[in-house]
Formats: structure tokens, sequence, C-alpha cells
């Protein structure tokens, strides 16, 4: 086996037929999908369709009812969301939940707190991706734009040193030139540091253009599923059109 194929086998995220309630209402309906690293494994679909259901099965914040998931040799199933992070899991929220009376400094610190002793620092990299945030790391969290709150949750995240990064539509209210930072941020993250980046996105050429794989989802269940290339791009546009 090659080292790549070997890697690819350890590191890679794979959701099971998993299924999720609120109470009596079923939000996902056997879901799998497999998100390798070094790639971005994109998911789509409607309006509540499921997808930041599935974001919060992944990381732990919904329990499930039913499935397996799976990240390179580690079951997270029933894994705390802590334990998650510790694992590797990191996520970007939708609605970023930063916090809004700490510094920009002292929120991206807040992800220390899974870390050993010797690597809580904040990755020079952040900065680099997302020089903003150095320029503003006095500022408060709630004060800065909502693209600027985009930047600081993917760099709080990015210090937790995560193998899988899941992004909650990350585009959402943004103006174009952060879409762009945002976009060239991701592209480093998956070709220089080997992520895996799951990310649930409604801004289709966004998606499109960064995507490795897609998955569909309707009423809470894949209805298209495969490599971006192969896709039918009008078929896909029709599945997630409102
Ligand atoms: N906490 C909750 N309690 C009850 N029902 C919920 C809850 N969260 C979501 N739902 C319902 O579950 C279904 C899937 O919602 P979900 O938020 O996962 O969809 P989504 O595809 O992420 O939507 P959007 O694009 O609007 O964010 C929807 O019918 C939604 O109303």
């Amino acid at each position: 086996m090659s080292i790549l194929a070997a890697e690819i086998e350890t590191e890679t995220l794979s959701v099971e037929n998993v299924s999720l309630y609120y109470g009596a209402a079923q939000a996902l309906r056997a879901v799998s999908l497999q998100a390798p690293v070094g790639q971005v494994s994109a998911v789509m679909g409607r309006n509540g369709t499921g997808k930041t259901s599935l974001m919060r099965a992944i990381t732990g914040r919904a329990p499930i009812s039913s499935g397996r998931i799976l990240l390179g040799g580690s079951d997270l199933t029933r894994m705390a969301p802590y334990a998650r992070a510790r694992a590797g899991v990191a996520s970007c929220p939708q609605g970023r939940e930063i916090f809004p009376l700490l510094s920009v400094r002292e929120n991206l610190e807040t992800g220390f707190a899974g870390l050993p002793r010797g690597q809580r620092n904040v990755p020079d990299e952040v900065y680099d991706l997302f020089p903003v945030l150095h320029e503003m790391a006095h500022r408060r969290g709630g004060d800065l734009s909502g693209g600027q709150q985009q930047q600081l949750a993917i760099g709080r995240a990015l210090v937790t040193r995560p193998r899988l990064l899941v992004l909650d539509e990350p585009t959402e209210g943004i103006q174009p030139s952060v879409i762009k930072d945002i976009g060239r941020a991701i592209r480093y993250l998956r070709d220089q540091k080997r992520m895996a980046i799951l990310l649930v996105e409604q801004y289709v050429d966004f998606a499109l253009e960064l995507a490795d794989r897609v998955t569909v989802l309707d009423r809470g269940a894949v209805v298209m599923q495969g490599e971006a290339g192969n896709l039918d791009h009008d078929a896909l546009r029709r599945a997630i059109a409102v």
C-alpha cells in the first residue's frame, strides 16, 4: 500500500448511515459520506435539508439515533464535543460564535483549551492567512465586521491544529473580497496542510470552485453524491435551487 493510500485510510472522516431526530422530527435519514484528507468535501442543499444537523452530528453538538462517525482510527460516535476536538475535529459554526466581549487575541486563545502546554500558541499561518487578525488583535470580537468575524472563527479553529475542519456556510453575508481570502485559505489548508475539509455551502459557484467531492441533501437524505468533476452540474444546481 502506498503511503498516500495508508494516510487516506487512517485520516478520512467517515459518516455511516447517520440518522438524527429532533423529538419526532427526523432531520437526517441514514446519511453516509466520506471526507478524505487533502480534499474539500462540500455538502449542499436547500434551506432546512439537514446540512447544519449533519455538522452538529459530526462535532457532537447533537446526538444521533443510529449510525457511526469515524475519524481515522477513532470512533467519534459516543464522544463528547471536547473529546472530538482533541481527536482533531474543529468547526466554524453557522453564526460564527465569536465571544463579543473578548479581544481577537483572546478569542484565538480559547482554542488552547485542549492543547498540550507546548502547543499553546497561535500558529504563524493564522496571521499569514488573515493579517487582519494581527492588525486587530486588541479589538473586541463583537466590534469586527461579519467577514472579519468569519476569519477569526477559522483562525480559532486552526489554533486547535485540526485534522478535520468543518465550515458551515463561511460565505454567508460576507463581502466578495473576504470570500476570496476565505477561498484562498481553504485551498492552502487542503493542499499544504492536507486537512480534510467539510464545507457546507449554499453559494454554488464558490463550492464548486473548491470542492473535490459533493454531497447533496434533500429532506435529510443524500440525493446526489460523487466527485465534483463527475457530477452533472446542471442537475446539481436544479437539486439545490430554491
Ligand atoms: N433544534 C431544533 N429543534 C427542532 N427542529 C430543528 C432544530 N434544528 C433544526 N431543526 C429542523 O431540522 C431540519 C433540518 O435543519 P438544519 O438546520 O439541519 O437544515 P439546514 O440545511 O442546515 O438549513 P439552513 O440552510 O437553513 O441552515 C429543519 O426542518 C429544521 O427546521
